[in-house]
């Protein structure tokens, strides 16, 4: 089998072998065998800097990276990812290939990339890794379930961005270590851009994904998000093929009664949040796996947002900004190195990268059984919907297939303040398959496993230009896992048909009914008719309406008149 040195020089030298094929060349042949004539036989390689400990990484980033680097007064390494502050989904590409082109949604999510522009990205990305004076390599793995894990390689030329990736998957360690051939691997050369004159190119940035070969390339854009990002989307394509289901959701886990809870939510609209719960264990923010057993995570950290960031508001996540942490795009004090979190002139989407045991509460082995509750979590700012509504099954496929929210500023490149988006699964940028796919798997495990589903709204209240204070959602999530909730009275809206809970220990009974949070009815009543105008437009314009069952079309808002779309299903 291949070790990781002849790995490392083939590759380095030139070698196109893909991963998915080392095992089979590497058992016989030499390093000099897969060389091509591309590379100098006297070019001098960087040094490989692979698994280091923190300490060695936050070095090295203080010590060669000294304009873009340094420590926050509670030794969290400080770094700038540059002109790229939140994800670039529009420089995102697939390979098209004989495997991805059956299997693959494609459009504005999944752009194609041909073979040969990815081989030329792919070439560029190593030519610029290898002419760096030392590398880093992250060998982890990526899921908890050592059933399903998948084995990923990094490869990358700033420490920050391997800090960031071994806290944020599941380092390899001992034997594991000695014995890693990667299933996937990501040369992420961030800080150099794409070609554009490269066919498919449409910007410095891009970010391609190649299922077929097991491998990824980065350009042009240093955002660390990237990175865990393209695990997500892999897990996305590898998971439904053994049959489990991949979610864009944090998981926590009752204590007591081992009871485990998700949240589904597009970026900004809580996951990270409110998982970190004091009263439960963490099992993670971001990535999970439902499988026949229940859950898993499939990162190892978290990557919480920091825009006012408070030790009263969010203790846990405050004190995991601490030694071993990475911070982006972060402004501290010149002298004090103390984290300004209201500063957000470099970008609104501040960022800290810990690993789970950061946080207190957090499971060790990140799985938990099949949930008792899944809570899809919706960040309105319309502030038409209600705070909290309680939904049926068939409710839960027509929202989760929907994913309405709002885009929140910074996340993504271009984003600057919340926009209305359906993010279909609550997480549209990052599927691969169809979305139905997802969704009719998810109705299938909830059918199995019968947990109850609750729409929790995080956005604005009403026409008051603030989102739901934090503790009131803490404490409608309190409810929810008490049993409470479930058991209160409730109203029905009568345009979308959600069922809502009148009152909630924690939480003033008035705003639970969107309505008392207008002073104007009739602008009220205009900007729901709208929304539900606009959830009829978006399922109706993705071919959902005509693929779904009667059951999930039958939720769908009821359009006031005067508000319908020109659409085949409602004429
Ligand atoms: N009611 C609320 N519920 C959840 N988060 C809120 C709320 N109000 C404000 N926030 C803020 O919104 C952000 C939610 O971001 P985060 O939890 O990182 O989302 P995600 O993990 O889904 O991307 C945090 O900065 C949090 O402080
Ligand atoms: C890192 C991201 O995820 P989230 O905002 O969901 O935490 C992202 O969307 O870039
Ligand atoms: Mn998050």
């Amino acid at each position: 089998m291949g070790s990781f040195k002849v790995q490392m020089e083939a590759l380095l030298a030139g070698s196109d072998v893909a991963p998915s094929q080392w095992l089979e060349y590497y058992k016989e042949m030499q390093p000099q065998v897969l060389k091509n004539d591309h590379v100098d036989d006297h070019a001098v390689l960087p040094d490989l800097i692979r698994n280091s400990s923190p300490a060695h990484i936050i070095e090295l980033s203080l010590r060669y990276e000294s304009t873009t680097s340094s420590l926050t007064s509670t030794g969290a390494l400080s770094c700038l990812s540059g002109a790229k502050t939140g994800r670039s989904p529009k420089d995102k590409r697939v390979v098209d290939s004989p495997e991805s082109n059956q299997n693959v949604w494609w459009g504005p999510v999944n752009i194609k990339l041909s073979h040969q522009s990815f081989m030329i990205n792919r070439e560029r990305a190593i030519d610029y890794l290898r002419t760096r004076e030392r590398l880093f390599v992250v060998d982890a793995f990526a899921g908890h379930d050592t059933e399903y894990r998948i084995k990923i390689r990094i490869i990358c030329s700033r420490a920050y961005h391997a800090l960031f990736m071994l806290n944020m998957l599941i380092p390899a360690t001992g034997s594991d270590l000695d014995d890693f051939v990667p299933d996937f691997v990501i040369y992420n050369a961030g800080s150099f851009p794409a070609n554009r004159y490269v066919d498919g190119m449409t910007s410095s940035a891009s970010i391609d994904l190649n299922l077929e070969r097991g491998e990824a390339v980065i350009l042009g854009t240093q955002y660390a998000g990237e990175m865990k990002k393209l695990v997500l989307t892999l897990m996305m394509y590898l998971m439904p093929l053994r049959g489990q289901l991949c979610l864009h959701s944090s998981a926590n886990e009752d204590p007591r009664t081992g009871n485990t809870t998700l949240f589904f939510g597009l970026s900004g609209t809580g996951k990270t949040t409110l998982s970190s719960d004091p009263a439960r264990l963490l099992i993670g923010d971001d990535e999970h796996v439902w499988t026949d057993k229940g859950l898993f995570n499939v990162e190892g950290g978290c990557y919480a947002k920091c825009a006012s960031l408070s030790e009263e508001k969010e203790p846990e996540i405050f004190h995991a900004v601490r030694f071993g942490a990475v911070v982006e795009n972060i402004v501290m004090h010149a002298h004090t190195r103390v984290v300004d979190y209201e500063d957000l002139s470099i970008t609104e989407n501040t960022r800290c990268a810990y690993p789970l045991h950061f946080i207190p509460n957090a499971k060790a082995h990140a799985v938990g059984g099949h949930p008792t509750n899944v809570i899809l979590l919706t960040c309105d700012a319309t502030g038409v919907l209600p705070l909290v509504s309680k939904l049926t099954r068939e409710q839960v496929i027509y929202h989760f297939a929907s994913g309405f929210t709002s885009k929140m500023a910074g996340t993504e490149i271009g984003v600057t303040e919340p926009i209305v988006v359906f993010s279909s699964c609550y997480g549209e940028p990052f599927l691969v398959w169809h979305p139905l796919k997802y969704a009719e798997m998810l109705a299938d495990k909830l059918r199995d496993h019968n947990a109850n589903a609750w729409l929790l709204n995080t956005g604005w209240l009403g026409t008051s230009g603030k989102r739901c204070p934090l503790k009131y959602t803490r404490a409608i999530i309190d409810s929810v896992h008490s049993g409470e909730l479930a058991a209160a009275e409730y109203a029905r809206d009568d345009v979308f048909g959600l069922p809502f809970p009148t009152s909630c220990a924690g939480v003033p009974s008035e705003i639970l009914t969107s309505s008392n949070n207008w002073d104007n009815q009739e602008a009220f009543q205009t900007a729901r008719a709208k929304l539900a105008a606009a959830f009829v437009s978006n399922f109706d314009k993705k071919g959902f309406a005509a693929k779904v069952g009667k059951d999930v079309l039958a939720q769908a808002p009821r359009v006031p008149e005067g508000y319908a779309f020109r659409s085949p299903v409602l004429k």
